[in-house]
């Protein structure tokens, strides 16, 4: 069973929607009938990339959800699709209404997306590690790890602001490559984007002149810091781009 919406907006804000529901643990969506909202709640993520969620059930009911999308011409076809284990599950029209509210949440979420401010991340790479830093502030975010960047100025382009962050925060150089991993919305409602990155020169030494420390991170290692919640989501695509070949 299935239910589609055309989606105007971005592939990226789109993206970032569909990474949204991944962030924030199960559907956030409520759907008519009894039984759904509650089974929904229990639903975990499977796994989240670019362009699709799985969600998979851990209760008896086997509902398993899935949400696709597919860039067209006229726009983001956005799919969910759902299937269930349950034999004779008396619950289709409550699944096709509860389909219908997240490609909806999603269309609405993406266009709102759409319209957020920047936040750009680099994700360094240096002899197959990956350049962390552990935050100073704000109290609730001391002491966890992001990646080198900050927020858009307006007018700004996205690939200087990253490089400008990066002289500031770590005072180096660097060279920026394509984004890494799904854009992913941040605390107070921007959407933050990681690019891949180099330092210009190979040589330099990064400094911690805005935060607490840095550390260079091997893949095995990329799990074991405490990230700020953005972050953790992209920790699967960072694992993939310290693995690509170019980065041995
Ligand atoms: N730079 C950066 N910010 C991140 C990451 N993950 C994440 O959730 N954020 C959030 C923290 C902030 O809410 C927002 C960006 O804040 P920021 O403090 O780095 O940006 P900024 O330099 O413009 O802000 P400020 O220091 O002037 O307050 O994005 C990340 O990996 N890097």
């Amino acid at each position: 069973m299935r239910q589609t919406v055309l989606v105007d907006a971005p592939a990226r804000a789109v993206s970032a929607a569909l990474t949204e529901r991944a962030l924030f643990g199960g559907t956030g969506v409520l759907a008519p009938g009894d039984e759904l909202p509650v089974l929904l709640a229990r639903l975990r993520v499977a796994e989240s990339s670019v362009d699709e969620l799985r969600l998979v059930p851990v209760g008896g009911w086997g509902l398993s959800l899935s949400l696709r999308l597919a860039p067209t011409g006229a726009g983001v076809l956005v799919t969910c699709t759902a299937s269930w284990r349950r034999p004779g599950m008396a619950a289709r029209r409550p699944v096709l209404a509860l389909l219908g509210s997240l490609v909806e949440t999603v269309r609405e979420r993406a266009v709102a997306l759409a319209g957020a401010d920047l936040v750009v991340g680099a994700a360094i790479v240096r002899g197959g590690a990956l350049l962390a830093q552990q935050r100073a502030y704000p109290a609730a975010a001391a002491g966890r790890w992001e990646l080198p960047g900050g927020r858009v100025e307006p007018g700004e382009a996205p690939v200087a602001a990253l490089a400008r962050e990066c002289v500031e925060e770590l005072g180096v150089e660097i060279q920026v490559g394509e984004p890494v991993g799904p854009d992913v919305v941040v605390p107070g409602g921007a959407v933050l984007r990681v690019h891949g990155a180099t330092l210009a020169d190979p040589a330099a030494t990064p400094h911690p002149f805005d935060h607490h420390a840095l550390r260079w991170l091997t893949a095995g290692e990329l799990g074991t810091v405490d990230w700020l919640p953005a972050d953790r989501v992209l920790v699967p695509a960072l694992r993939r781009l310290l693995r690509a070949p170019e980065h041995g």
